[in-house]
């Protein structure tokens, strides 16, 4: 079904390029706040990403308050003449590696292999968060959106991270392998799909990928 037809649908939108995503930018700051703006590729992805959606039923808009959530979503929010609500719970996973470490991508892949494929919900890096804190903050999140939501039409955007996104939207939505975001990472400005089906969340399209295409 087309968004606005049928149920309420749960769009989960990577945001775009920040600071963050690019190599040659030092990654000295912790991630907090407004550390890592986007960069001027990541503006016009943002806004390409509010083109494409301009329109789409997009009835409210949850972030991450990382600054290159907000700008992402603001993007998204001046296009539809919408505010933003802020959703600290969707913020990035504190992982616990150092944001400039060489190895940080097989340091990630590591660590959420062991969560999504070792199902060790207690695995962490240091002071890093383990898979069951991530999940204690952002299921309770997701669910209560879903409550507040269930009777609506229309399209609800939450615009959040790479690995929060990649590694819990599987865990709320049963139709996802764990390890998808293994295979089929998100980029910026990706789109995750839902729709709530009988109080659950079921995913239509991952990062354009088809539900029907989303192997075991
Ligand atoms: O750097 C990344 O690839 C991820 C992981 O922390 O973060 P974000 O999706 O916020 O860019």
């Amino acid at each position: 079904a087309e968004p606005g037809d049928g149920p309420v649908q749960i769009w989960f939108i990577r945001h775009a390029e920040s600071e963050l995503n690019v190599d040659t930018i030092a990654h000295d700051a912790r991630d907090e706040g407004v550390t890592y703006p986007l960069t001027r590729t990541g503006v016009l992805q943002a806004t390409a990403l509010a083109e494409a959606t301009a329109n789409v039923p997009v009835t409210t808009i949850y972030t991450s308050t990382r600054i290159r959530a907000i700008q992402t979503a603001d993007a998204l929010a001046f296009k539809h003449g919408l505010n933003v609500k802020l959703a600290p719970e969707a913020a990035e996973i504190d992982l616990g590696i150092p944001l400039d470490s060489p190895d940080w991508r097989q340091l990630y892949r590591g660590l959420a292999t062991r969560w999504v494929i070792d199902k060790d919900l207690a695995a962490r890096i240091g002071e890093g968060e383990s898979f069951a804190d991530v999940q204690r903050r952002f299921l309770p999140f997701v669910r209560e959106l879903m409550n507040r939501h269930a009777d609506d039409t229309g399209v609800v955007v939450v615009v959040s991270h790479g690995a929060t996104l990649g590694l819990l939207v599987p865990v709320l939505a049963p139709n996802v392998p764990g390890d998808l975001s293994l295979r089929r990472p998100l980029s910026n400005t990706s789109i995750i799909k839902t729709e709530l089906r009988d109080g659950k969340l079921f995913c239509i399209e991952w990062a354009g990928l088809a539900s029907g295409e989303f192997g075991e």
